[in-house]
């Protein structure tokens, strides 16, 4: 196909907007895929992504549309995962394109995430074909969502195509309009061969599958390649399109999207938004807008019975192969004895990878407190990175912290801009700007701690705004701040697992909370246990558990001794699963209810 028929384009979309509805509409117009295989092919897709509702990731495909103007395009569909936590990948996606077809709700209107998305539309210089999805429903109402895509987006109200994904109204203008609006992609300047890779998955058979975006030259197979990033050279065994299935081609050239199969064994050997290029005859520099990616959130993870700490190493070495941007380090920790320091891109992630290790592991794990990253500069002008609060450096060594920011939008009706703003104000938020959407809706712009947005923040703004209100955010820096590490003692002893690194004016209120849940947790023993949460040897809360004799067999009374002997056995058992802190013994449990009650 020649370059001037090819278009390559992403539908970028607020969650629930019609992103999926609206893809396969345009499969099964262009016949690239029937009614049966789309069954099949939602069969396949993860369970945890269907049990969530939301895309994580899905293929591109290359469909063939013949125009009005009669000639025959190769359309090719770059998917986006829909949540923050994957933003450089869509980035690298949409940076393989060369237009988005943006869909909003006719009823919903824009939401934050709209924004967000659009804002990273807008980076890559992409041409916007504005979609009005769902105009089949009562509640739809075109002339709001025109003004605001005037008002918010600065997009010429006429440009909208009114569709219904759902009822197929509109597939076949949105087509045209890819066609018609969307540039084909640039000719090559020269022969060399570019290839953007902008995702890769692990197949158990082929090993990395690398997906790519060609922008100058040719690959097949036997081209030998090379990486700007990864210092190896791999022999290619296969290149091809989607269609939706892998297809094998002969070649691959300037302005396709396909995949490449070398002999790369893990996720590590290519990284996604790198370059690939010849080894013999290498283009000069590397594309643009590669970044090493980084995780953001860590988290301890112990297998909940220390026997099975082998089995959760090679689960967790199984992962990474699969997943590049997932990072794990051995490490110990007194109270949940042998586990891994485990790196995440974010929350999403981090749950994913635990429910994976959970169902496709069949591993019973406890994880910690999530932690997002620290850099810290110390009296001795050294600079420290600091991802476990047990690797903080004491207080007297440290000049600085800086923690990790995040610019937040929030898309709200009106009436809750009080409550939010106490909320982000509660949150270490700095407000930054307040736009009226429409008659209803504010947008509000704050830049906050990562931190601070990790665990119930998304919640509470649901709860608040009795689910009318959105959020997204993206990275923005890092930020100096009055952190300090807060230890958690049992009878005098600090428990490793329940250390955490919070902000100087909120340990109190935190330290608090996690003693008086540990309370409720914690059973009684022979004698009074204290409980308290310190900051470098200053106790700042305190609860106390106060002693207990137990007798389990008082309630035997008189003669049956094995009943007796049955209640003392299980007594025994119960023991087994405790862990001893010092002289107090803790139920494994406790760890799981008091972290996962956050
Ligand atoms: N009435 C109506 N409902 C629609 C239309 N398009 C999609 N929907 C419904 O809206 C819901 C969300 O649609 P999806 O296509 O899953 O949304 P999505 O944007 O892909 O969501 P994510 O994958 O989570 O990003 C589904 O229940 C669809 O049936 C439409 O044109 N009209």
């Amino acid at each position: 196909m020649s370059i001037e028929l090819t278009r390559n384009f992403s539908i970028i979309a607020h969650i629930d907007h019609g992103k999926t509805t609206l893809s396969d509409r345009l499969l099964e117009f262009t016949k690239t895929i029937t009614e049966r295989q789309q069954q099949d092919q939602l069969l396949d897709a993860m369970d945890l992504e269907r049990e969530r509702g939301i895309t994580i990731k899905s293929h591109p495909v290359s469909m063939y549309y013949k125009a009005k103007d009669g000639k025959t395009y190769q359309l090719n569909l770059l998917d986006t995962p829909g949540h923050v936590d994957f933003s450089y990948e869509v980035s690298r996606s949409l940076a393989a394109c060369e237009g988005a077809i943006l869909i909003v709700d006719a009823a919903q209107g824009v939401e934050a995430q709209t924004l967000a998305n659009l804002h990273l539309a807008n980076d890559q210089e992409l041409t916007i074909v504005p979609v009005i999805n769902k105009i089949d429903l009562p509640s739809a109402d075109l002339p709001k969502v025109h003004k605001q895509l005037e008002d918010i987006i600065c997009i010429p109200a006429e440009d909208a195509i009114p569709a219904s994904a759902k009822a197929g109204i509109g597939i076949e203008d949105i087509l045209e309009a890819i066609v018609e609006r969307i540039p084909a992609p640039e000719q090559p300047k020269d022969d060399h061969l570019r290839a953007s890779v902008f995702d890769s998955i692990y197949d158990n058979f082929r090993g990395v599958v690398s997906y790519v975006r060609v922008m100058s030259g040719s690959m097949k197979r036997g081209t030998r390649i090379k990486f700007f990033h990864t210092p190896n050279t791999y022999e290619i065994k296969e290149v091809g399109v989607f269609t939706p299935a892998m297809t094998k081609r002969d070649e691959l050239v300037a302005g396709d999207v396909g995949y490449v199969i070398a002999n790369m064994k893990s996720a590590h050997d290519v990284k996604i938004g790198d370059t690939m290029t010849t080894s013999v005859q290498p283009c000069p520099e590397p594309l643009p807008g590669f970044k090493e990616i980084q995780p953001m959130v860590f988290s301890g993870i112990y297998p909940v019975d220390s026997s099975d700490y082998e089995s959760l190493k090679v689960a967790v070495a199984k992962l990474q192969i699969n997943d590049a941007a997932f990072s794990f380090m051995s490490e110990s920790s007194a109270a949940l004895g042998f586990g891994f320091r485990c790196g995440f891109l974010g929350l999403l992630h981090m749950e994913i990878i635990q429910e994976r290790l959970r169902r496709e592991f069949n591993m019973d794990i406890i994880s910690t407190y999530p932690s997002v990253i620290y850099e810290v500069t110390q009296t001795n002008g050294e600079e420290v990175i600091v991802d476990n609060p047990c690797m903080l450096p004491e207080a007297q060594q440290i000049q600085e912290i800086r923690e990790p920011m995040v610019r937040v939008y929030i898309m709200t009706p009106g009436d809750y801009i009080g409550d939010l703003m106490k909320l982000i104000m509660e949150k270490r938020g700095d407000m930054e700007n307040t736009e009226t959407i429409d008659d209803l809706r504010v947008m509000l712009t704050c830049r906050m701690p990562l931190a601070e947005i990790l665990v119930d923040f998304n919640d509470r703004l649901k709860s608040m705004t009795r689910g009318y209100g959105s959020m997204d955010y993206e990275h923005d820096g890092y930020r100096a701040a009055k952190m300090v590490k807060m230890d958690i003692m049992i009878a005098g002893e600090p428990v490793d697992a329940f250390a955490t690194i919070v902000h100087r004016d909120k340990a109190e209120g935190y330290g608090r909370k996690l003693c008086e849940r540990l309370k409720t947790v914690i059973p009684q023993q022979l004698f009074v246990v204290a409980i308290q949460a310190a900051i470098g040897g200053k106790i700042i809360a305190r609860e106390s558990i106060s002693a207990m004799r137990k007798n389990v067999t008082a309630k035997c009374y008189g003669g049956d001794i094995s009943r007796k002997r049955k209640l003392l056995e299980k007594q025994k058992k119960g023991k087994a699963k405790m862990k001893a802190i010092g002289k107090v013994n803790i139920p494994q449990d406790a760890f799981i209810r008091v972290l996962k009650n956050d």
